[in-house]
C-alpha cells in the first residue's frame, strides 16, 4: 500500500504544507514557512501582541531561578508573555487552533506523540539578543520541536538585524543558516538538535511567538 492510500484510510487528507515541513525536518532539521498564518492572521496576532505587552503584561524572560540580572541579560533580553489556555482571545484561540491542525497532523502520519504545546510572545527591544543554545538546556527532554512564529512588520531587513541564526551539523563541520524574522515566516526546528541564537536587534523591536511542542 502505498502512504497516499494509507493517510486516506486513517481519515486524513494530504495537506502539501504539513507534509513539506514533515519532509523537511526529515532531511534538514528545520522547516521554513512563509505563510502559515495568512497576513490578516498575522496582523491580529501582531496587534494583540502589541496590546499584551501596552498592558504590561510582559516580563523579563528567565533563565534559571536565582539568576543575576546581569547574567540574565547577556544570555537573553527579551521580555516574554505566556500564553495561557485559559485565558485566549481571538488571536491566541486563532493561533493554537492551527498549531493544533499541524500537531494531528504529526501525530497521526508520523506517530511523533505530542501531547502538549507552549507558547509565549516574545519582544525583543533593540539591542537584546539570545546567546547561541539548545532549546532544551533545562533538561526538559520533552521538547521535540520548537517554533517560532515573526509578527515584525514587512519593512523589517538585515538593518534591523535580529536574525535567527541555526547551526545546522554538516558531517564534520557546521554550516551558519541567517533567517530574518519576517512577517508571517514560521521556522520550525527540532528542540534537542539545533543550536541557534538570535542575533542583536539593531533597530525597532522583535515581535513574535515561540513555542514546543512537547512529548509526555
Ligand atoms: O526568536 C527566535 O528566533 C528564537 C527564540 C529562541 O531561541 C528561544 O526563545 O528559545
Ligand atoms: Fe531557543
Amino acid at each position: 500500500m502505498t502512504p497516499d492510500v494509507l493517510t486516506e484510510q486513517a481519515g486524513l487528507r494530504e495537506e502539501p504544507l504539513f507534509e513539506r515541513i514533515i519532509e523537511d525536518l526529515s532531511v534538514q532539521r528545520y522547516s521554513i514557512v512563509e505563510n502559515f498564518f495568512n497576513p490578516d492572521e498575522v496582523a491580529l496576532l501582531r496587534s494583540t501582541l502589541l496590546a499584551r505587552y501596552e498592558e504590561d503584561q510582559f516580563r523579563k524572560s528567565a533563565i534559571g531561578d536565582h539568576f543575576n540580572e546581569l547574567i540574565r541579560s547577556g544570555i537573553r533580553g527579551d521580555f516574554i508573555h505566556w500564553i495561557q489556555e485559559s485565558e485566549t482571545g481571538p488571536a491566541e484561540r486563532l493561533f493554537l487552533s492551527r498549531i493544533q491542525e499541524l500537531i494531528t497532523y504529526l501525530n497521526r502520519t508520523c506517530f511523533m506523540g505530542i501531547a502538549e504545546r507552549e507558547f509565549h510572545y516574545a519582544v525583543y527591544p533593540k539591542g537584546t539578543f539570545y546567546v547561541r543554545h539548545l532549546d532544551t538546556f533545562r533538561n526538559d527532554d520533552r521538547r521535540k520541536l520548537s517554533v517560532v512564529c515573526y509578527l515584525n512588520d514587512e519593512h523589517w531587513n538585515s538593518e534591523n538585524g535580529g536574525e535567527l541564526t541555526l547551526y545546522l551539523p554538516k558531517d564534520e563541520r557546521e554550516e551558519v543558516l541567517d533567517i530574518l524574522p519576517m512577517p508571517g515566516r514560521m521556522v520550525i526546528f527540532e528542540s534537542q538538535v539545533l543550536e541557534h541564537e538570535v542575533k542583536p536587534v539593531k533597530l525597532g523591536e522583535r515581535l513574535s511567538i515561540t513555542g514546543w511542542l512537547k512529548t509526555r
